[in-house]
C-alpha cells in the first residue's frame, strides 16, 4: 500500500508549522495515522479514504484526519463520528487507545483535540471542498450539524429517514367493526386483568396499530409474543381483504423474511406449529381456510431481495419493487443501515412493512443500530391524542399513562412486554430482566439462587475440569432436568456422529437427529482472540474431545466437526451464519460431506473442499448467535476487562437459552462491569425521524 503523504499523518514526520483552523491554532502533533494502522488502531480501508481525499487535493491535516476517524467509526458500527461526544468523550467513542493497550500508545486523538472547540473543527470541514454541507454537492464526505458522514452511511440514514417517513403517510381503512374483530382474534390470549381492561393487551394494542398503516415496529424480548401476534394479526389483513375483494379473491401476497438463515429456519419452524393448530381446527379464532393464507416459509433478506454475487446491488429495488402486499421482517435489531436502506427502497409504497425483534439485543454487525434507533422510546410509549383515541377505540384499552409527544413513527412502535416462554419461575427470564434493567445485585443474585435453569462456573483456566464436565456433558452445578431431559453438552451428539445410522433410520433421520441434538447445546464466546475467545476455546474443545475419542481429530475436516458459514457463498446456496455439520456419507463410501439445515425444513449436504469460508463452532461469537436459540446456552466471558463487553452482548447471550443457561467466568466481578455499560452507536436516524 502506497504512503499516506500527508507530512502530518507520516510516521515520525517533523512537526509541521501550526494548522489555523480558527482563532486557536491546532496543535502542531496531529494524529499518527500510519502509526495507528500498523498497531492495528486503524484499518487500511480508512488510510485509503484519507490517500482519497488528498488525490482530491484535500490538505489540511485536520480534516484528514477526522475522515479517517469517520471511517474507523463506520467499522466499529457507528454511521457517523459525533464531533460533540468526539470532544467530550473521545477515548470512550473511538475505542481508541483499545482497552488493554494503552501502553502502546502514541500521540493519542485526545491530545490531538486538547483545546479545540467545536466550532472550530466545524468551521475547519465547512471549509474543505472534500466535505459537502448536508448534501449540497457530492463530496465523499458530509457534515451535518455536528456529525460528519461517510457519504454513503449519509445517503442511506437519509434515504431510511425519507422512506420511513412516507410509509407513515400511508393509511389505511379499517373496517367498523374493527374491535369486534380484534376482541374474537386475542380474546383468548388474555389473562383476567386484560379482559376486564385493567391491564392493557399489548398484543392487541400492536396489531390496531399495525393494521392501520404501511410501517410498524413490534418490539419484544424472547417469547412475548410477537409471532403469535403477527399470525393474527394476518389472519385479520387476510379476512378483511377476502371480504374486499369479494368471490375471485386470493387475498394478500403476504411474505416473511429474516436477516439470517438460521433466523429465517426458526421463525419457519415456529409458524408452522402455529399454521398446522390451526389447520387442525384447534385455533377456534382463526378460521381454518384463512391458516391457508398464510405461509410458514421464510426467506433470507438476502434472497428476498434478489442478492447478486460481487455485488452490493439487489434485483429488487425502487423501480423492480418486490410484488408483495404485506412484508414481516423478524429479527429486525441485526438489520443494519445498508440492508434498511435497500429492503425500504423495494417495498412498495402500498405495501404493510411489519418489523419485528428485540431492541435489547446486540445491534447488527455491520453499522447502523436501526432497530434501537426507532425503538428508543418504546418502554415509554409517547402516544399522542390521537394514537390514544384510536387504540381505543379498536381495542378498548387505555394508553394514557404511556402518553406523550413521540414522533409520527413512535406511533406505530409497541412494546410488548410479557413473557409467555419464561414464567415467574424461570432463573433465565429473571436474570435476562436484571441485566437489562443494568440491575447489577439482582443479577448477582439470580446467578447465586439458581431455579435449576442457571448456573455459574468460575473456572481458573481453560483446562479446569468443571468447564471439561460442561463441554462434555453440560454439567455445570445442578442444572435440574427439564421436560424430562437434563441439561447436554458436547457428547450427546457425537455419540449420535459415532454410532452412525441405525437400522430403524434412514440416513436423512440420522443426519437430522445429530443436527437437532447439536442444537441442544451451544458455548457462546465474547471476543474472537485468545485463550478466552472464539478462537482459543475451539482448538481447546476439539483437543478434549479428541481426547475422550469423540472426534477422530482436531484438525481439519473429521466426521463431527461444526461450522459456520462466514461469507455469503452463492456457489453453494449457502448464506453467512449458516450451520452445518460434517458426517461421512453412508450411502456414498463414508464420504465426509458437511451437512447443514435449510429454512424450509430440508438438508443440503455439500463436499468440504467446496466450502470456501468456514470456521469450527464448538464456541461461536455471541454476534454470530444472534436469532438462534439452544436448549443449553454457555456464556463464556473473557478474564480481563474487554469493551465489547456490555448489557447488551450479556443480555443476547442469556436469551439465546431456552432452557438452561451457564454462565462461565473467571473473574465474576468482570459481569458487574460489563452490565453497566451500555452500548452506544453515533447515527443521525431518530434526529432525522423528529425524536
Ligand atoms: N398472550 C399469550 N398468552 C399465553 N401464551 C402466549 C401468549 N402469546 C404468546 N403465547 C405463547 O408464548 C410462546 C411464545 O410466543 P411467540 O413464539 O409468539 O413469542 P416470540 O416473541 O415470537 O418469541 P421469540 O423469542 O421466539 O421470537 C408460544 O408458546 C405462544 O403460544
Amino acid at each position: 500500500m502506497a504512503e499516506v503523504t500527508t507530512p502530518q499523518t507520516t510516521l515520525n514526520a517533523e512537526p509541521q508549522a501550526p494548522f489555523q483552523f480558527g482563532p486557536k491554532p491546532l496543535p502542531t502533533e496531529l494524529v499518527p495515522l500510519e502509526q495507528y494502522q500498523q498497531l492495528g488502531w486503524l484499518r487500511q480501508l480508512d488510510l485509503a479514504l484519507v490517500r482519497l481525499l488528498q488525490q482530491q487535493g484535500e490538505t489540511n491535516p485536520a480534516v484528514l484526519t477526522l475522515a479517517a476517524l469517520a471511517s474507523h467509526q463506520v467499522g466499529r458500527g457507528h454511521i457517523c463520528l459525533d464531533l460533540t461526544m468526539l470532544l467530550n468523550e473521545p477515548q470512550l467513542i473511538l475505542g481508541l487507545p483499545p482497552q488493554g493497550r494503552e501502553f502502546l500508545a502514541p500521540s493519542l486523538p485526545q491530545h490531538w483535540l486538547q483545546g479545540i472547540t467545536l466550532e472550530q473543527l466545524l468551521s475547519g470541514l465547512e471549509a474543505s471542498t472534500v466535505v459537502d454541507n448536508d448534501n449540497r454537492g457530492s463530496a465523499p464526505l458530509v457534515l451535518s450539524g455536528a456529525l460528519l458522514y461517510l457519504r454513503r452511511y449519509y445517503e442511506y440514514e437519509v434515504e431510511v429517514a425519507a422512506v420511513l417517513t412516507e410509509r407513515l403517510q400511508q393509511q389505511f381503512e379499517l373496517p367498523e367493526d374493527l374491535p369486534h374483530r380484534l376482541n374474537q382474534l386475542f380474546a383468548p390470549l388474555k389473562d383476567s386483568a386484560e379482559n376486564d381492561g385493567s391491564s392493557v393487551h399489548w398484543q392487541s394494542v400492536a396489531a390496531a396499530l399495525a393494521a392501520r398503516a404501511g410501517v410498524s415496529v413490534i418490539s419484544g424480548g424472547p417469547g412475548t409474543g410477537k409471532t403469535t401476534t403477527v399470525v393474527r394479526l394476518l389472519a385479520l389483513l387476510q379476512s378483511l381483504a377476502l371480504e374486499q375483494q369479494g368471490s375471485d379473491g386470493t387475498g394478500l401476497r403476504i411474505q416473511l423474511a429474516a436477516p439470517t438463515g438460521k433466523a429465517a429456519a426458526r421463525l419457519s419452524e415456529s409458524l408452522s406449529g402455529t399454521l398446522s393448530a390451526i389447520r387442525a381446527g384447534n385455533v377456534a379464532e382463526i378460521p381454518t381456510e384463512i391458516a391457508e393464507l398464510i405461509p410458514a416459509e421464510v426467506a433470507t433478506l438476502h434472497r428476498l431481495l434478489g442478492a447478486r454475487p460481487d455485488s452490493r446491488f439487489f434485483r429488487h429495488h425502487r423501480s423492480n419493487p418486490l410484488h408483495l402486499d404485506v412484508l414481516v421482517v423478524d429479527e429486525a435489531s441485526m438489520v443494519d443501515l445498508e440492508m434498511m436502506a435497500s429492503l425500504l427502497a423495494a417495498v412498495p409504497p402500498t405495501a404493510r412493512l411489519i418489523l419485528l425483534g428485540d431492541k435489547d439485543q446486540l445491534s447488527s454487525v455491520e453499522a447502523g443500530a436501526v432497530l434501537g434507533d426507532l425503538c428508543q422510546f418504546a418502554e415509554q410509549g409517547r402516544y399522542q391524542a390521537d394514537t390514544q383515541g384510536f387504540v381505543y377505540r379498536a381495542s378498548g384499552y387505555d394508553l394514557s399513562p404511556w402518553v406523550g409527544a413521540g414522533t409520527s413513527l413512535e406511533q406505530q412502535v409497541v412494546m410488548l412486554r410479557k413473557s409467555h416462554r419464561f414464567g415467574a419461575d424461570s432463573g433465565i427470564g429473571q436474570l435476562a430482566s436484571a441485566v437489562n434493567r443494568g440491575d447489577v445485585d439482582q443479577t448477582r443474585w439470580q446467578l447465586m439462587n439458581s431455579q435449576g435453569d442457571l448456573a455459574f462456573l468460575s473456572p481458573k483456566s481453560t483446562q479446569d475440569s468443571g468447564f471439561d464436565r460442561l463441554l462434555l456433558d453440560g454439567d455445570a452445578n445442578g442444572l435440574a432436568p427439564r421436560n424430562g431431559h437434563s441439561a447436554a453438552g458436547y457428547r450427546r451428539y457425537l455419540q449420535l456422529v459415532n454410532e452412525g445410522v441405525q437400522p430403524e433410520q434412514t440416513e436423512l433421520q440420522w443426519q437430522q437427529s445429530i443436527l437437532t441434538a447439536f442444537g441442544e447445546f451451544q458455548l457462546l464466546a465474547a471476543i474472537r482472540e485468545g485463550e478466552w475467545g472464539v478462537s482459543g476455546l475451539n482448538q481447546r474443545i476439539a483437543t478434549l474431545l479428541k481426547r475422550k475419542q469423540l472426534i477422530s481429530d482436531d484438525k481439519g475436516w473429521y466426521a463431527g466437526r461444526p461450522v459456520m458459514v462466514m461469507r455469503n457463498d452463492y456457489s453453494v446456496n449457502l448464506m453467512n451464519g449458516d450451520v452445518g455439520i460434517c458426517l461421512p456419507s453412508a450411502s456414498d463410501g463414508g464420504q465426509l460431506r458437511v451437512v447443514f439445515p435449510m429454512p424450509d425444513g430440508s438438508l443440503k449436504a455439500v463436499l468440504p473442499s467446496r466450502l470456501s469460508s468456514v470456521e469450527t463452532v464448538f464456541a461461536m461469537t455471541v454476534h454470530k448467535s444472534q436469532g438462534s436459540e439452544f436448549s443449553h446456552t454457555a456464556l463464556v466471558l473473557p478474564d480481563k476487562p474487554n469493551p465489547v463487553l456490555t448489557r447488551e452482548l450479556i443480555y443476547t447471550g442469556i436469551t439465546r437459552a431456552k432452557l438452561w443457561f451457564s454462565l462461565v467466568i473467571s473473574d465474576g466481578s468482570l459481569v458487574a462491569e460489563a452490565i453497566r455499560s451500555q452500548t452506544v452507536r453515533s447515527s443521525g436516524l431518530s434526529q432525522r425521524l423528529g425524536f
